[in-house]
């Protein structure tokens, strides 16, 4: 939690309550259903928490935005995101239900009102969104093709909007046919460390 508290020192006591809660929420859940690596629950906070937080090092989302998390599985990035931005609404889907049930339940136990849920193929999912975000989830190419049909058409004089996601890897190839607009990031190596080797912040507008 401190390491959260050292990126973000601003949090309201709201905020801090629910970080701070997740830990025995997320040990408790993963006991009965498997989210995280067992052996990696002890560093929920660098490598789950920080992690998908590294969002919010590239994009501050402005009060009535939308989100999409995209194969959220238990809630990584959208939970952290969700509690990040109280005004900002987030969609999280995954395909597999029990996933999505221990998302809903530690979102529920925190209190988070900002938040659904749902259990498809995103394939499956015809909302649209601002964004849609994702870690470890498909390629670059494969998430845009099912996006195209979620991201909200641009309104004249709109917010920005698109696809933003966790990367890690060779980039170059994948990122070749958003040439002319995506935005990479690096993250720190505090908000990275070794975690899927993922270490990069991909931005992709539309
Ligand atoms: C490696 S896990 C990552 C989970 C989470 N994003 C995280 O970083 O902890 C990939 C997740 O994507 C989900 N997934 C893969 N393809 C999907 C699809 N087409 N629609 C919805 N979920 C999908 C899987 O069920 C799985 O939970």
């Amino acid at each position: 939690m401190d390491i959260i508290l050292k990126y973000f020192p601003n949090l309201t006591e709201e905020q801090h309550r629910q970080f701070a809660a997740l830990y025995d929420l997320y040990t408790d859940w993963n006991s009965k259903i498997n989210v995280i690596s067992r052996k990696d629950i002890e560093n929920l906070y660098v490598h789950h928490v920080l992690h998908s937080l590294g969002i919010a090092q590239v994009i501050r989302f402005t009060p009535g935005t939308s989100v999409m998390d995209l194969g959220t599985g238990g809630g990584f990035p959208g939970v952290p995101l969700a509690i990040m931005f109280p005004e900002t609404k987030f969609h999280l889907v995954d395909s597999i239900g029990k996933k999505v049930r221990v998302a809903t339940e530690v979102s529920q136990a925190i209190g988070l009102k900002n938040i659904t849920f749902r259990h498809a193929r995103a394939e499956e999912e015809k909302q649209t969104f601002d964004f849609v975000v994702s870690r470890a989830v498909m390629p670059l190419t494969d998430l845009m093709k099912i996006i195209k049909k979620n991201i909200s058409p641009k309104q004249r004089n709109a917010l920005p909007n698109g696809l933003i996601c966790l990367k890690g890897g060779e980039l170059e190839n994948e990122t070749m046919p958003f040439k002319q607009k995506v935005m990479i990031h690096n993250l720190s190596e505090d908000f990275a460390e070794e975690f899927f080797q993922t270490k990069k912040v991909v931005y992709v507008p539309i």
